[in-house]
């Protein structure tokens, strides 16, 4: 069950874009207790030691009631001592945050999270917060594929150092991260300054969640239009329709994403959804880096959501309330290195007669 797994939140950004003022901001704040923290070396990240009450080799308690942890190498090896420290009841903490060092590629790390049989029984993907610099971020989008990506998989873009530059410049990095990242909420802070909460809860709507509010954390940012050569396909087909909005990013490394949202008007096949996202997961897995999705089966009086972060999936949420209205699947994927039309294609085939199938 999704609901009884600890939550675990990745902060990511590249070198110096302000992880750990971020985090120390978070720990001296007393709405961030029963929180567990890895981060790589106490050393290495300058966390504030003034924070640190009681300290043993690997971990140490905060003032505010937080753990810190840091990982010396083996992120899963820390990540089940948590676990099982908080089974014996040694270790009370009800999520967990995880900063990445600079370069990190979360990738991997969520990988290990939620592929590591162990670690998919006690932990949960909440989301991912990127750390975007407004005065130094858009050379380093430029000069980097990697940073482009954090920003392209992120759940919540943090953009830090807005006091540095103009507002015309930060509302243009603004834009341009929209543009990588379309699905991702933004929220300005000053020095780290965020209310805790506003980090988490990023990921799935939850078992009791309406399919309004996952339609809003699906959230495509414009309207989607018919692509042509699809409605023309759909109707020499017979099939029923699907909408698209395509969204290339401009300039450099930022052309190297592309994200496609769909609504699909008609409940889709279940065999045909499976076979759909198998697929899907296995072709192009390493290249999507971020799923997200309200889909509506047929046969069935609810939606599910779901969510992915490149080639890791979490299990399928079914919601317990469907308002009125429409019964209207929407798919978001935002990919990398994928020919225009690929993703298009793929969502195409969720529109195939089901027949065959029966
Ligand atoms: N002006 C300004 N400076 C900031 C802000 N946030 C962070 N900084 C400064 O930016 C520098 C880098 O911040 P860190 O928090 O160390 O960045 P980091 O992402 O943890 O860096 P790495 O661990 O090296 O990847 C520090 O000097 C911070 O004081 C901000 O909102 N405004």
């Amino acid at each position: 069950m999704t609901v009884d797994r600890i939550p675990v939140t990745l902060i990511t950004g590249y070198l110096g874009a302000g992880k750990t003022t971020l985090l120390n901001a978070l720990l001296a704040n007393p709405g961030m207790a029963k929180v567990a923290v890895l981060i790589n070396e106490f050393g290495d990240v300058g966390l504030d030691h003034d924070l640190i009450v009681e300290s043993t080799e690997e971990m140490v308690l905060l003032e505010s009631g937080c753990m810190c942890c840091a990982v010396r190498g083996d992120l899963t090896r820390a990540m089940s001592d948590l676990s099982e420290r908080r089974r014996a009841g040694t270790a009370q903490f009800d999520r967990l945050v995880i900063e990445t060092s600079g370069l990190a590629d979360p990738g991997p790390i969520l990988h290990t999270l939620l592929v590591e049989s162990a670690l998919a029984e006690a932990y949960r993907m909440d989301g991912v917060v990127t750390l975007a610099d407004a005065a130094h971020g858009p050379a380093t989008l430029d000069q980097g594929f990697e940073a482009v990506a954090q920003i392209a998989m992120a759940d919540l873009i943090v953009v830090t150092k807005a006091d540095l530059v103009t507002p015309a410049a930060l509302a243009a990095f603004q834009r341009r991260l929209r543009g990588i990242a379309p699905t991702a909420r933004q929220i300005v802070a000053e020095r780290g300054q965020v209310a805790p909460g506003a980090l988490f809860g990023l990921g799935l709507p939850k078992e009791d969640s309406a399919a309004s509010g996952a339609e809003a954390w699906v959230n495509a940012t414009s309207t989607p239009k018919p692509l042509p050569a699809l409605t023309t396909f759909g109707s020499q087909h017979g099939l029923f329709g699907a909408a698209f909005t395509a969204a290339p990013v401009a300039a450099r490394h930022d052309d190297r994403i592309r994200s496609v949202s769909a609504t699909i008007d008609q409940p889709i096949h279940p065999g045909l959804f499976n076979i759909w996202i198998d697929t899907l997961i296995q072709l192009r897995g390493p290249d999507i880096l971020r799923f997200k999705a309200l889909i509506w089966l047929e046969g069935e009086d609810e939606p599910y959501a779901i969510h992915g972060v490149q080639h890791v999936f979490d299990p399928p949420v079914k919601l317990a309330r469907a308002p009125g209205g429409d019964r209207k699947s929407r798919i978001v994927i935002i990919g990398r290195d994928l020919a225009e039309g690929v993703l298009e294609e793929t969502l195409a085939f969720l529109n195939s007669p089901t027949t065959a199938l029966r």
